[in-house]
């Protein structure tokens, strides 16, 4: 029988619970004893996109559950699995499958494995989302470069540094005007274009919500006229707390639906075809991502120079 305090705590501690820096180190030393690579760029598999973890060689993977502290993917598109290998040589680490507020996790929880990625000793991270289309412009099936975010449930006071700030992670009031790194932006760029996916590529906003429901047609029309070119429930609470541990930022948002804006439109937003979109673009995106990886180059410095 559960007791007042286990009661308690399990409904109003737990949900509130911050990992300490001791926590995410024993998670990560725990990760490290295992391994005898230490990864540079961090990468996260959207929904659907699961597959970018198949290109690593040499692979070591761990199931979510396996992992002390770890959640449990709980989504259809996310397998729920921490994979170590190489890309074209560069050490790497792989989400395949992440988190998100609407599965009911606290947001400390959700974020927890950037913490883990800085300390495994990760650089870079490469995050990738599956997203709806606000912008008119943008089709299903373009690839939109993150150079900024709207965080809504940030202006809500949901914001994953909320609570004490241990100074071994980052400042108290980390700078967001340069969460995206320039330099990769140019660089996805670049890539793109070598590999003839100019056509489809964008640059914009992403904007986040909590979800799980899907937009309505005001919300969506209300999004866009704030400025946002798409729409998603993810990537924006990792990007803050990857850049308040230092680690450079990338991200990109699939668009695998378009948002419905229109009263007359017959369109529903669904998980499926979110999924479909994903298995459509997948080989691209490889592509595009492990070009991008092979030509990162990490110093001991932690200077990072492109090419
Ligand atoms: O952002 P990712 O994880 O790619 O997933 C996106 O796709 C799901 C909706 O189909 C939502 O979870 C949304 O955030
Ligand atoms: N919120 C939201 N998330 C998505 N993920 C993929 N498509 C969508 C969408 O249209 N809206």
């Amino acid at each position: 029988m559960t007791t007042l305090v286990e009661f308690l705590n399990e409904s109003l501690l737990l949900p509130l619970h911050r990992y300490s820096y001791e926590e995410c180190r024993a998670t990560a030393d725990w990760l490290l004893a295992q391994m005898n690579v230490r990864p540079l760029v961090g990468i996260v598999c959207g929904s659907g996109l699961g597959g970018l973890a198949e290109m690593l060689k040499d692979q070591v993977a761990f199931n979510y559950k396996d992992i002390p502290n770890f959640p449990q993917s709980t989504v259809h598109g996310h397998a729920g699995r921490l994979v170590f290998g190489t890309l074209k040589g560069k050490p790497c680490v792989c989400m395949q499958g992440r988190f998100h507020l609407y599965e009911g996790y606290p947001i400390q929880k959700i974020t927890l494995p950037m913490r883990i990625f800085k300390l495994l000793g990760v650089e870079t991270v490469i995050l990738t989302n599956a997203a709806g289309g606000l912008n008119q412009d943008y089709r299903v099936g373009d690839v939109m470069i993150l150079k900024d975010h709207l965080n809504m449930p940030g202006f809500a006071g949901n914001n994953p540094l909320a609570g004490p700030n241990d100074e071994r992670f980052g400042v108290r009031f980390p700078c967001m005007s340069d969460a995206y790194d320039r330099d990769l932006q140019q660089l996805a760029f670049d890539v793109g274009a070598e590999l003839g996916y100019s056509d489809f590529l964008r640059k914009g906003v992403y904007c986040v919500l909590g979800g799980p429901s899907f937009e309505t047609i005001a919300e969506c029309r209300m999004l866009h006229k704030l400025g946002a070119d798409a729409v998603g429930m993810s990537t924006v609470h990792e990007v803050i707390v990857a850049r308040h541990c230092g680690m450079r930022v990338f991200a990109l948002s699939l668009i695998t639906n378009q948002a419905v804006m229109d009263y007359e439109s017959e369109e529903k937003a669904n998980h499926e075809e979110v999924l479909e979109t994903g298995r459509l673009r997948a080989e691209q995106l490889e592509r595009l991502v492990s070009n991008m990886v092979m030509r990162i180059e990490h110093n001991s410095d932690e200077n990072i120079n492109l090419y």
